[in-house]
């Protein structure tokens, strides 16, 4: 049995019927169709699928920044789909990590400052120096993000994502701007937060052979889910075959 013998996770998030439609009339865009999948709290999660199948627009519905038009998402105990825009800014701003393909960093201030303006505004933050530390960037404080690397620059978005402890963390398309060995170090450091943090943390990709490092793969297509998979034998991220 998966997990040994401990008892199957409670879902951090249960989707049920899930649609989302962009417009109306001859321009309407249906990219979400009823959309039905669990994600259990503290795995780790691969969504991957053709361009436009939807993956981003569950990731925003999941992730508190944008509505459904029909379903439902519940969040532990909460309905996210029943919340008004400030409920789901506090939602955000309590529970969610984000990490995206381009670091978004201030380039005037360095790797610590880039954390503490997280940190600053958070409940029960992570000291900077640690959530750089959990990244493996504790000789890179200092650094502007100029003289950091594209890896470096992502580990710090990632390191300001985590810094307030979020419940869970999305990524989209998190090493879609990095050659294969850095973008193999970036995942590993995903892998790392979700083994010693705890948080759900949920990955976009098109690199398939991600999906070797994941708990669950959830493969979208046009709108639905085409098909989920428990991966019973999850290998480290310096062992994905690329
Ligand atoms: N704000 C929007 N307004 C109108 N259509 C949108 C909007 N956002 C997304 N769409 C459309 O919804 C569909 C799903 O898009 P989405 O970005 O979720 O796909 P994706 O699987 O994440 O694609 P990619 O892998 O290219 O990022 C696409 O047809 C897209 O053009």
């Amino acid at each position: 049995m998966r997990n040994g013998s401990k008892a199957p996770r409670e879902p951090a998030f249960k989707v049920e019927g899930l649609t989302k439609v962009f417009g109306t009339g001859h321009s309407a865009v249906h990219a979400l169709r009823g959309v039905d999948l669990d994600i259990p709290a503290g795995e780790l999660v691969v969504l991957l699928g053709p361009s436009g199948s939807g993956k981003s627009t569950l990731l925003n519905i999941l992730g508190g920044l944008d509505h459904a038009t029909e379903g439902r998402v519940r969040f532990f105990k909460e309905e996210l789909t029943a919340m008004n825009d400030a409920q789901l800014t506090r939602y955000r701003r309590r529970d969610v990590g984000f990490v995206f393909q381009f670091y978004n960093l201030m380039p005037s201030l360095t790797a610590r400052e880039n954390v503490e303006l997280v940190t600053e505004i958070a409940s029960d933050p992570l000291d900077p120096a640690e959530a750089l530390a959990l990244v493996g960037l504790t000789e890179r404080l200092d650094h502007f993000p100029a003289q950091l690397s594209g890896g470096e620059q992502q580990r710090v978005a990632i390191a300001r994502a985590v810094a307030k402890r979020p419940t869970v963390l999305f990524c989209d398309e998190p090493t879609g701007a990095l050659d294969i060995r850095t973008g193999r170090s970036v995942l590993r450091v995903l892998q790392d937060v979700n083994t010693q943090t705890g948080a759900t943390v949920v990955i976009i990709t098109h690199a398939a052979a991600t999906a070797e490092m994941a708990d669950r793969v959830i493969d979208f297509a046009d709108g639905r889910v085409r098909e989920i998979s428990v991966n019973e034998a999850k290998v480290s991220a310096e062992q994905i075959q690329w």
